[in-house]
């Protein structure tokens, strides 16, 4: 199977050099100073394992159209790393590994065949050609929005030879938002505050105010028909204890001065409230301060402060 990752970065490298590693013949596509490093000296993992793997890597497009196109960009590069590829995307089956809401519909919009996906794997990219892999999580795909066929299962194999345990589900839909309505809370109220995920449990009017967010986020996709496999909020509790030691995501993002994915997480929960008449003050009040912050600490940071 040839495999393209767009958008190469800490989880597509992750996911690209594990498949290349098992001998599966992976194109990594993404950007300089990372690519050319890889290029010169092999992309290293480290953290779980500790692998040089030899595996070729480009900043452009190719002309030839592989099997599987896995899309690893954040959400809002999605679009535009849909529209760079849109030749080799049309027709092609894309697997989304990424969080929040509407990247699959990017790729069906785009006439691409829409494998939906989250992953609980955790990495990092430490420098150009040097990933880490920090934590060892499980990977759900599926057709999207619901179903799966002979080529979900054979991806899920293969991801499971690489190493990365895979499973297949009917309501690939379902994961997708359980996931994002966890990040919702945990990663917008961990970010405020800027404290690691485990003290959103052990402090009462954090857990409080979480908790209403889940069920916020819960009445809002109920609403819009989506079915949860699990319960979001037995999944934020099980990720609050998996990951109490973690900084999320998003406040690492905010840290390094980076554009952050809330408009694709809370930003969608609420866009989705107005599509059944639901209000979501809960997600709209997080997501106004996290876009707050996210100008102030730009501001902040070009003062100098
Ligand atoms: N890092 C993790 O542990 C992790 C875990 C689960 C889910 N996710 C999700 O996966 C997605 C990616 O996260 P990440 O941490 O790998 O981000 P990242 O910023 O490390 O990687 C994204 C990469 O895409 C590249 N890119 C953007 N537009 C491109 C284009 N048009 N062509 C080629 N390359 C392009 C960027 O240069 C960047 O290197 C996000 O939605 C994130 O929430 C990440
Ligand atoms: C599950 C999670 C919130 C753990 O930190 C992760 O999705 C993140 O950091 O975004």
């Amino acid at each position: 199977m040839k495999v393209y990752i767009l958008g190469a970065g800490a989880i597509g490298s992750l996911f690209g050099g594990l498949l290349a590693k098992a001998g599966v013949d992976v194109l990594l596509i993404g950007r300089d100073p990372h690519v050319k490093s890889i290029g010169e000296r092999g992309l290293v993992i480290k953290g779980i394992i500790n692998e040089e793997i030899r595996v070729n890597a480009t900043t452009s497009i190719p002309k030839e159209k592989p099997d599987l196109i896995i899309l690893s960009t954040k959400a809002y590069s999605t679009e535009d790393a849909l529209n760079s590829a849109k030749d080799i995307v049309r027709e092609t089956w894309v697997l989304s590994i990424q969080n929040g809401i509407g990247n699959e519909d990017k790729i069906l919009r785009v006439g691409g065949k829409a494998i939906g996906g989250i992953t609980t794997n955790g990495a990092i990219l430490k420098e150009p050609g040097i990933v880490e892999w920090k934590g060892k999580g499980i990977t759900i795909i599926g057709l999207y929005p619901q179903g799966h066929n002979e080529f979900v299962e054979e991806v899920a194999e293969l991801f499971n030879k690489a190493g990365l345990e895979t499973h297949t589900s009917d309501n690939i839909i379902g994961w997708i938002w359980a996931k994002a309505i966890v990040n919702s809370a945990i990663n917008t109220i961990g970010s405020i505050l800027e404290i690691k995920n485990g003290l959103i449990k052990d402090n009462q009017y954090l857990l409080s105010a979480a908790m209403e967010v889940i069920k916020e986020g819960c009445r809002i996709a109920l609403q819009n028909g989506i079915e949860f496999e699990v319960p979001p909020m037995e999944l934020f509790f099980q990720t609050l204890e998996q990951t109490k030691d973690n900084y999320n995501s998003m406040l690492q993002d905010l840290w390094r001065g980076k554009r952050t994915e809330i408009d694709y997480i809370s930003g969608k929960i609420v866009e989705y409230g107005k599509y059944v008449n639901l209000e979501a003050p809960m997600n709209s009040l997080l997501w106004a301060l996290v876009k707050a912050k996210e100008e102030l600490r730009n501001n902040v940071w070009r003062k100098g402060k």
